[in-house]
């Protein structure tokens, strides 16, 4: 463990991790002092800024290497100089797995739906149905408020047998939960063939049927209930293409928007749908339009 300033912190990461060191953390070194200097990006996006005016930089070293020699040797990989202090501690062994999955609790949604990891046990309560989804490559795992939201939206609104579009469906959750919810035939489409296929992997295990695709896979497919959880800015290139999506009478279910962003993306929308905010979540909001019955 050693500081840095911000030009070195990324490229002593790099040759760190290219001399033999397990992993590399970059943190604030001023953080919770006066000088602390928080970086924001917007979820989801990296930051402008990747690295604090000073770096407190943590590898992680494989049993038996010499941290002196994986220092000196990053160093004069990078053309950097040595840092003049650094420090060494012991990391305990520990079962890595067990502490990880602790992380990961069974989540409910609005009293319908639990989210619940394979390694542990199916709440048993009426009335609710159960995911079972551990937390992988693709985004999903229903700890996040904007995935909250659509759930949330899917318990309350969605009517026995629409057909269902998730559209971004990463690990699939909102499509699965529409299937256990009652939806008729589903669709899952994402730009990323890692979430189709966590998508297919997860509805096979969840034992739901849903068809997972790229964007192209299938133009004219149109539903009673299209959910887009990407981002605000995504979601207004999309627009057209959405709401072609969505059948007459049908829904437009939209997160992945903050609050500050609902009005923008509600005005882009407007020539095809109104949408107005159904509800707001740790600063996120979900933002629903119905298109009108009897248009084609
Ligand atoms: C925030 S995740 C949402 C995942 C899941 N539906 C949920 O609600 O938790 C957004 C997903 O949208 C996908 N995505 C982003 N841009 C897209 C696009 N233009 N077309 C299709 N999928 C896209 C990403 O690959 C990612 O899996």
């Amino acid at each position: 463990m050693f500081d840095c300033p911000e030009s070195e912190a990324e490229t002593l990461s790099d040759a760190l991790l290219e001399a033999g060191v397990l992993s590399v953390s970059v943190e604030d070194a001023d953080l919770g002092t006066e000088a602390e200097r928080p970086l924001f990006g917007e979820p989801g996006l990296e930051p402008e800024t990747r690295a604090w005016a000073r770096n407190r930089v943590v590898a992680l070293l494989p049993d038996g290497e010499d941290p002196a020699q994986l220092l000196a040797d990053a160093c004069a990989a990078s053309g950097l100089p040595e840092p003049a202090q650094w420090a060494l501690r012991d990391v305990p062994d520990a079962d890595w797995v067990r502490l990880t999955q602790s992380q990961f609790e069974p989540i409910a949604v609005d009293g319908r739906i639990w989210i619940v990891p394979t390694w542990h046990e199916v709440p048993d309560e009426p009335g609710t149905v159960s995911i079972r989804l551990d937390p992988g490559l693709a985004f999903g795992t229903g700890s996040h408020p904007t995935t909250h939201l659509c759930l949330a939206w899917l318990a309350r609104q969605l009517r026995p047998g629409s057909r269902v579009l998730d559209y971004g469906c990463g690990s699939g959750i909102l499509a699965i939960a529409a299937r256990k919810l009652g939806a008729g035939p589903t669709v899952g489409v994402d730009i990323d063939p890692q979430a189709v296929q966590s998508t297919r992997d997860n509805a096979r295990a969840n034992g739901v049927e849903i068809q997972a695709e790229l964007p192209d896979a299938l133009p004219g497919w149109r539903a009673d209930a299209v959910l887009a959880n990407i981002l605000s800015n995504p979601l207004k290139v999309l627009a057209p293409m959405l709401c072609d999506r969505v059948l007459p009478g049908g829904d437009l279910v939209l997160s992945g928007v903050l609050e500050r962003q609902a009005d923008e993306v509600a005005a882009v929308y407007a020539p095809w749908l109104p949408l107005t905010v159904w509800q707001a979540r740790d600063g996120w909001v979900c933002l629903h339009g119905r298109r009108p019955a009897g248009g084609s």
